[in-house]
């Protein structure tokens, strides 16, 4: 039984746009998705996914191979739901059969998983990349093979981009496989030195349609020339921002995220909890707010090194949760293994 874990993340900027070759800062948080992974004798694979609620019910689900999951919802949302955990498999079985070549297919041989994530679902931090990168770490290591933290990260994007139909950028995967803050342009990925940045996280209890957020912003791109200088804009800001970061500005870094959120705004990424979200942060003297991850509902990032945002936040119609978040220096790791809440003949 082999058990990882993988943080979160916040955008400082420039999430949306990082999707068409801009840069991108996200920053990993401590909050941590755990996936075990045990093997099996046979080539099945079960899913205990206990934190998987989708529109009111949750989902323990038993794998592709075992046929129908137990919940009566249709097969489609299943596999949307279930298709991070699915394509991370299928990655870390195509990462042991490239370095091996003794033993069985690693195609034949199934798995039991727990996933246990502290990091709400769909709610712009990253949680489709921790899960998927802590099972590609743990069904790697669990089959005896070691990745580096860059390649799992590779997997992770493979796997992302494969689920969300070509969608993805390497900066959600890279960040929560490496931690800390990263600088991500199309297929450069670098981690860079930060020092501790005063986040705050405001949540709405609400979530966004990853992909079709993303697709939004692809058609709006080609349809209007402003919408794509748009995109280029949050490239300069991110450019922009680059020296303010290693400075730690953090009132520079703050002004450069209103910015940053107005352009997503323009864009149609947000949504009126959001926005309420952000103006209370910035009424509460924030630094600086905007969304973070793919918007249309979920998490604002906002800085503030004093609790007044906090505050302001747990007292905002609609918000549902705020916390301070500090980054996090570690990305993907082994954890002592536990049973992930399985107990015997439960599987
Ligand atoms: N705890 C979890 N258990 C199982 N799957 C999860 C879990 N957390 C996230 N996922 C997967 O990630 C998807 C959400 O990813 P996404 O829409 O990209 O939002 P975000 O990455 O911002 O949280 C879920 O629909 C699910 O497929
Ligand atoms: C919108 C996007 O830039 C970030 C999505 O982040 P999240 O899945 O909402 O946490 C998409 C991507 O970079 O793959
Ligand atoms: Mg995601």
């Amino acid at each position: 039984m082999t058990t990882s874990s993988a943080p979160g993340k916040v955008y400082l900027f420039g999430e949306h746009a990082v999707v068409y070759g801009e840069p991108a800062v996200p920053c990993a948080i401590e909050r941590r998705a755990r996936v075990t992974v045990d093997r099996r004798d046979d080539d099945l694979l079960r899913v205990h996914a206990d934190d998987l609620s989708l529109d009111g019910f949750t989902v323990e689900y038993s794998g592709a191979s075992e046929g129908t999951p137990d919940v009566a919802v249709s097969e489609s949302l299943i596999d949307a739901a279930m298709g991070y955990v699915d394509a991370a498999v299928e990655q870390a079985r195509a990462a042991v059969a490239e370095r091996r070549d003794d033993g069985p297919d690693p195609e034949t041989i199934g798995f039991d998983i727990t996933i246990e994530s502290e990091i709400p679902l769909g709610a712009g931090l990253g949680s489709s990349a921790a899960v998927t990168v802590a099972g590609i770490d743990a069904a790697t290591r669990e089959l005896g093979v070691e990745l580096s933290p860059e390649e799992v990260a590779d997997r992770a994007f493979r796997a992302e981009y494969d689920v969300q139909d070509g969608e993805a950028s390497r900066a959600d995967t890279f960040c929560s496989a490496m931690g800390g803050a990263v600088w991500v342009e199309g297929d450069e990925c670098r981690t860079i030195e930060t020092p501790d940045l005063p986040i705050v996280v405001g949540f709405d209890g609400g979530a966004g349609d990853t992909g079709a957020l993303v697709a939004g912003v692809r058609q709006l791109r080609e349809e209007y020339g402003f919408a794509a200088d748009t995109v280029e804009a949050i490239g300069d800001i991110v450019r922009e921002g680059e020296q303010a970061l290693q400075s730690g500005d953090v009132a520079e870094l703050g002004r450069l995220m209103n910015f940053n959120h107005g352009l997503l705004e323009a864009l149609g990424v947000s949504s009126r909890s959001l926005d309420r979200m952000v103006w209370a942060a910035r009424d509460a003297g924030a630094e600086g707010a905007k969304l973070t991850g793919a918007g249309g509902g979920g998490c604002v990032v906002a800085l503030d090194e004093t609790d007044e945002t906090g505050t302001a936040l747990r007292f905002t119609p609609g918000c549902e949760e705020a916390f301070r978040a500090e980054l996090d220096r570690d990305g993907v790791r082994a954890e002592p293994a536990t049973d992930g809440g399985q107990s015997e003949g439960d599987a």
